[in-house]
């Protein structure tokens, strides 16, 4: 592909959708007018790499390598690209989570510049006028938040933008969403946060966060104004408060072309990793019983859709639902439980009240069990024991993040489960070394559904996301496990490999998306290579 000249001189430079720095060939350098600009070497893209990892190798904390990462990519985007996408089971953790979470909770004290959008509450009235100073015009990803609930960390306000920033990279990096058409942007409400209120350096309007009908409104002006500038775009919701992140779903889900990715990514991400354990197992869907620690958006997303893939098995999805329970902070989600959301009632059962996890786990004997409290060192070892005594292979999903957060280590399960545990955790952890075997922990961790689904939502220009999509998400991640990767614990696939498993994944998608009618682009005969041939590279124009 040649590439026209349409920018010359310093700007080049400037410009990191352009700029290729030493990589410049001379005749570049004469057509661009950047002579005399830079050192008159010139370095390919794979020596660019090269020098980047050196640089890396030279810092010992992984947020100077995020920093350092971050403002590459605001000097040189395709150079950032390339080293991620070259080896993404090490650039991820500094990317994404954990280190995002570090970054995001010192963003204020780390601001390098713009990146993103911004909305403030205060701008109501107008936000379209706001957006529209974007500089693409052909926008189709947004990832939204409202910073109040950051991974496990809580209310981060305006420092939640690593959240959207971190996760359209992966967008890109390993599913090949070409990156000029994703918008990060937060919404700022407010934060409840008083260290975050009282600190200098804070960045974000220092108020409460708004509430009610204010907040309703701020966020149907937000979605108008994409509509009306992007009638392409898919709006991607992460990370707000479940009080929020629930009703902002069932509001829009079936008005315009959005999902959310803590209910619905984390919940296909989650089946994906039963249909993995199952294979170790050897036990049937419909004979799982799940017991969640937490029960907010990820709990309750990932019970349903659970219930869903049940009853698709044949299991009528009340009888399906009843084998989920959610574990809170107040305890066990009973039926006497006057405190349950309307979201939560669907999964809670006929049962005396239990505060204690451990005795849950032994009460209701669960085959499973998915942490998404946000609160680390729950799953101890009388849980781990007490899944061990129930099953033969427990079910151990730790997934609240970043790795602070996690209810428990791979270490932990493995050992306390004497090798037994089938694990998987949100964020990563090196393999485990036990009773001379080596244990390669898996990432349950939406990352192996997000960039697909935008790759296909992309490719087909789909007008709507679907809760079946999330079913086929599911199983296209399960069925690309290997043996290999299940005789070591992984059941999921490995993380460097995870471009091709997206597309491979995507494909599954966008053949759900020209099934049902939901493309805006006609189908093509080859599906697979459709979303192949879409897919960004980062490679520099020749
Ligand atoms: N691996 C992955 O891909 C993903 C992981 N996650 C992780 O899951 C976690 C939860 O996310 P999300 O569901 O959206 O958040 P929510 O705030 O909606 O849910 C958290 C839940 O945990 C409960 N909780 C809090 N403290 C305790 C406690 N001590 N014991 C038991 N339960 C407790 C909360 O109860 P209450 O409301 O009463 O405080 C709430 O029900 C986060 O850490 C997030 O990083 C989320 C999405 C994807
Ligand atoms: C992974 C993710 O989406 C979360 O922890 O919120
Ligand atoms: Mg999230």
């Amino acid at each position: 592909m040649s590439e026209q000249v349409t920018s010359t001189g310093y700007g080049v430079l400037r410009d990191p959708h352009v700029n290729r720095g030493s990589a410049f060939t001379e005749p570049e350098r004469r057509a661009r007018r950047l002579e005399g600009l830079l050192p008159p070497g010139m370095s390919t893209l794979e020596l660019q790499i090269a020098r980047v990892h050196a640089e890396l190798a030279a810092l010992d904390n992984d947020l100077q390598k995020y920093l350092l990462l971050s403002d590459l990519r605001g000097r040189n985007e395709t150079l950032f690209f390339a080293v991620v996408m070259a080896d993404p089971a090490t650039f991820m953790p500094l990317v994404y989570t954990p280190t995002v979470g570090e970054a995001c909770q010192k963003f204020d004290h780390i601001f390098r510049g713009a990146r993103g959008m911004y909305l403030p509450i205060t701008a109501r009235g107008r936000i379209k006028e706001l957006l529209g100073n974007w500089p693409q015009r052909d926008v189709r990803f947004i990832v939204v938040t409202d910073g109040e609930r950051i991974l496990g960390l809580g209310d981060q306000g305006v420092g939640g933008m690593g959240i959207p920033l971190g996760k359209l990279a992966l967008y890109t990096a390993c599913a090949g969403v070409p990156p000029q058409c994703c918008l990060p942007i937060t919404l700022d409400v407010g934060t409840n946060n008083h260290d975050l209120q009282e600190d200098p350096l804070y960045l974000g309007l220092r108020q409460e966060r708004v509430r009610g009908a204010d907040y309703l409104a701020f966020i149907d002006e937000f979605v108008a104004a994409v509509e009306a500038l992007y009638p392409k775009c898919c709006i991607q919701w992460e990370d707000f408060a479940n009080i929020n992140a629930v009703p902002i779903l069932e509001r829009f889900r079936d008005r315009i072309c959005t999902y959310n990715d803590d209910i619905q990514g984390t919940a296909a991400v989650a089946l994906a990793g039963i249909f993995g354990a199952l294979r170790l197992s050897g036990g049937k869907l419909t004979d799982q019983r799940f017991l969640f620690l937490g029960g907010g958006s990820a709990a309750t997303g990932i019970a349903e859709l659970i219930s869903e893939a049940m009853a698709l098995e044949g299991l009528p999805l009340d009888q399906a639902r009843a084998r989920s329970q959610l574990f809170d902070i107040n305890g066990l989600m009973v039926t006497s439980r006057p405190d349950l959301a309307d979201f939560q009632k669907p999964f809670a059962i006929d049962h005396a009240p239990l505060s204690n996890f451990a005795d849950a786990v032994k009460a209701l004997r669960p085959t499973a069990i998915i942490g998404v409290s946000t609160v680390p060192k729950l799953f101890n070892q009388q849980v781990i024991e007490a899944m061990a005594a129930i099953n033969e292979r427990p079910i151990i999903f730790p997934y609240s993040n970043p790795t602070s957060r996690s209810e428990c280590t791979a270490e932990e399960a493995y050992r306390w489960s004497d090798g037994r545990a089938i694990f998987a955790s949100g964020s990563p952890f090196p393999p485990v070394e036990l009773a001379g075997r080596t244990f390669v922990p898996g990432q349950g961790n939406n990352v192996y559904i997000f960039p697909a689904m935008g790759m296909a939502v992309y490719a087909t220009e789909a007008t709507r996301v679907t809760e079946d999509m999330f079913i086929v998400a599911a199983k296209a991640v399960a069925e690309q496990v290997t043996d290999d990767n299940l005789a070591t614990g992984l059941i999921y696939p490995p993380q460097s490999a995870i471009f091709e498993a997206s597309l491979h994944v995507a494909e599954r998608i966008a053949t759900c998306i020209f099934d049902k009618g939901l493309a805006r682009v006609p189908r093509p005969d080859d599906i697979a290579a459709h979303i192949r041939a879409a897919a960004y590279r980062p490679v520099y124009p020749g």
